[in-house]
């Protein structure tokens, strides 16, 4: 069967990885979760010491280091998941904590960022066969996907969902404090000048505020055959 680009965009923190990353196992096509990547720019700028105090960024030592930096993904063979290397140190756990979460937008709104992340993005969805998720997949990374599905979910619930993640993982964290982080970063992503979030007027649109994960993963499953027939 030929093979498609599945883009999944949507607010912070809804399942969109989730979903994603169970359908390319299942489906068997390559995952990549591109929130990853600018987590991983944003924890270089951190372990760099490019933020200030008040948060601010040095963008001209950041632009200017941006070819030191390189990000690759490699499979668990445990748990089959991928696994996020920063300049070949696994860095899965750390670009997972609140404070990436609280630095990431403002470091995702810089154009040279975006710029070079898009290009490496759009290498590896070349050959198709590919569900990559994030923010600007649909409209901006690759605008001619065959499936595009926008996620949303309330903040509360995200903001629940995450919560539970990190302490599962044994992370400290404040139920207050993620859901601030949520709200501040869908706002930052949909008012920022490059390639806001958006939903792509020819995305699918779902809400699973009360669907389970399996219930997402069916759905999402319908929606792939959907497509996949609808190009053959
Ligand atoms: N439908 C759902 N119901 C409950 N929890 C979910 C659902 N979908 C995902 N989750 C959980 O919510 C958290 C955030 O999901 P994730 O896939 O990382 O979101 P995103 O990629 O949109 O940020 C994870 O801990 C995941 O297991
Ligand atoms: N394609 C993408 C993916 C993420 N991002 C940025 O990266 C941040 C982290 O993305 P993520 O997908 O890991 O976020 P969560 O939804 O998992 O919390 C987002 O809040 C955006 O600021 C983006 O700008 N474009």
């Amino acid at each position: 069967m030929k093979k498609i680009i599945i883009a999944i965009d949507g607010f912070s923190s809804c399942g969109k990885s989730t979903m994603a990353k169970d359908l390319a196992r299942e489906i068997g096509y390559i995952y990549i979760d591109s929130g990853a990547m600018y987590r991983a720019v944003t924890l270089y700028c951190i372990e760099q010491g490019l933020f200030d105090e008040a948060g601010n960024i040095d963008e001209e030592t950041l632009k200017a280091h941006m070819n030191d930096i390189h990000i690759s993904f490699q499979l668990n063979p445990e748990t089959q998941r991928p696994v996020t290397y920063l300049n070949g140190v696994n860095v899965e756990d750390r670009i997972r904590s609140l404070e990436v979460s609280s630095h990431v937008s403002p470091v995702a709104a810089l154009g040279f960022v975006r710029e070079a992340l898009v290009k490496q993005q759009q290498e590896m969805g070349k050959e198709k066969g590919i569900v990559m998720d994030g923010r600007d997949i649909g409209t901006a990374v690759f605008p001619e996907a065959e499936l595009k599905i926008f996620v949303t979910a309330s903040a509360e619930i995200r903001a629940q969902r995450r919560y539970d993640e990190l302490k599962a993982k044994g992370q400290e964290a404040s139920f207050e404090d993620i859901l601030r982080n949520v709200e501040e970063r869908d706002r930052i992503d949909q008012s920022r000048a490059v390639s806001p979030l958006r939903k792509a007027d020819d995305a699918i649109l779902l809400d699973n505020s009360y669907l389970t994960i399996a219930e997402q993963k069916e759905w999402l499953k319908t929606q792939f055959e959907k497509a996949t027939h609808a190009t053959c």
